[in-house]
């Protein structure tokens, strides 16, 4: 059989992260860095699943998942949120084990279980496949790697069992699927964020289906039509941290305070708004006092950020280091760690960014400076992909 190869972008969001999940508007943009999925089918009754970041590599019979099918009544994820039971279930198949490194593996693998046998409920047989998934994104860093990864899984899986179609044509290097088709994946690989974030507002799968520039706001998305082509250094502080524990703790404080955090919710959404504002505005004449606000945007959002107990020493460093280059910054995805942003003018010179990187570096960060916009999930023929992603999934 003949790898299939789907791959679904990162993302990066402007603002409204956290505020996101209790109903607010967030805008996001698709990054440059992607995930790759490559499935081959096979007639072994084996199922394998390779996800070379976390180091893990796990093989089973078909005969052996087959009990799990019990708690996947065909047409359950339609209709219904991963039960606890459910979870519960496969974290107990999968066997839990205590630490960080632990849980990451553990995430993946139940996503990718849950997702697996929520296809093989539908199709009513449990396929027999090697799956790989590789990633460009840093893991658990604020780039939505955990949406990348569901919806290249929910875009195999679906294709692979019949359930939508295989968008490539003999010839062709790389194809989407059809809206209908894309909103199907959408809704799979929220399930799977589901089972990773617990929570999730489904923004980062979103982005990772559609790709592009969009507004998300209670599971209504718009793509951001007239975006200015907008310069974004990302700094990696590289500390570790989970959505799920962040979302988790913002709850938390939300129904502790309800009078003192619900304010600072509602300006993070006033803060979205203005910005897809003046980014509208921006395309037809940008000008120098539209990236004034962008910034005052962005320093008002880091402070709401931190009010809500997502911010960290790591991502003060960087909006310190860079501020004294004169530029702006905030932290972006769940924080806690892992990624910032930071605005670049358009006229923002290469020495200035050169020094703030170095100095970043000196940090002991990672930063690198990144192309927005990028396409959603794809599906590619192998030849065609760049030769570091075929080297990876050839496993050289
Ligand atoms: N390439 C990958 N391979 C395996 N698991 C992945 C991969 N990318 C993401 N994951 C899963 O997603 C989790 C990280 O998700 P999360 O905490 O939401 O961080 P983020 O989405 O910001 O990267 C990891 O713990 C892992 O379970
Ligand atoms: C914090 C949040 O707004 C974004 C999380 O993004 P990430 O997993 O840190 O890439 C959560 C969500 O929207 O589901
Ligand atoms: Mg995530």
């Amino acid at each position: 059989m003949r790898p299939w190869v789907v791959s679904a972008p990162g993302k990066a969001i402007l603002h409204g992260e956290h505020a996101v999940v209790h109903g607010k508007l967030a805008l996001a943009v698709a990054l440059n860095l992607r995930t790759f999925l490559q499935m081959t089918l096979r007639n072994d009754g084996k199922v394998l699943l390779h996800l070379p970041n976390i180091g893990t590599r796990l093989h089973w019979e078909t005969s052996e998942l087959e009990p799990l099918l019990a708690a996947f009544p065909a047409g359950l994820i339609d209709s219904q949120p991963p039960s606890p039971e459910q979870v519960e279930k496969l974290k107990e198949f999968v066997g839990a084990a205590e630490g960080a490194a632990a849980a990451t593996h553990s995430l993946a693998v139940v996503a990718f279980l849950y997702l697996y046998l929520s296809v093989a409920s539908k199709c009513g047989v449990l396929p027999s496949m090697d799956i790989l998934v590789w990633s460009e994104l840093p893991t658990g860093a604020g780039l939505g790697s955990s949406a990348a990864y569901s919806v290249c899984l929910a875009g195999a899986l679906l294709s692979g069992c019949g359930i939508i179609s295989y968008p490539l044509g003999e010839g062709q290097s790389v194809a989407r699927w059809a809206e209908d088709e894309l909103d199907l994946i959408n809704r799979w690989a929220f399930r799977g964020e589901q089972v990773i974030h617990g929570n999730p507002s489904g923004v980062d799968n979103a982005v990772g289906t559609w790709g592009g520039a969009l507004r998300y706001q209670s599971g209504k998305i718009l793509p951001l039509k007239r975006v200015p082509t907008l310069r974004i250094l990302l700094t990696n502080t590289k500390v570790p941290r989970s959505t799920k524990v962040l979302v988790a703790g913002v709850k938390d404080k939300v129904l502790k305070f309800p009078a003192i955090m619900e304010p600072v919710l509602a300006s993070i959404d006033a803060i979205s708004q203005e910005c897809e504002d003046v980014l509208k505005a921006m395309a037809d004449h940008p000008s120098q006092e539209h990236y004034l606000v962008l910034e005052e945007l962005i320093d008002i959002n880091q402070h709401h950020l931190d009010v809500i107990g997502v911010g960290h020493s790591s991502l003060d460093r960087v909006c310190q280091v860079t501020a004294s280059h004169g530029l702006h910054s905030k932290l972006t995805g769940a924080g806690g760690g892992g990624c910032a942003i930071t605005l670049l003018r358009p006229d923002t010179s290469p020495t200035i960014v050169a020094a703030a990187t170095q100095d970043l570096d000196a940090c002991g960060f990672e930063c690198w400076e990144t192309d927005i916009g990028a396409p959603g999930v794809c599906v590619h023929s192998p030849p065609s992909l760049k030769a570091e992603v075929q080297a990876v999934l050839s496993g050289v």
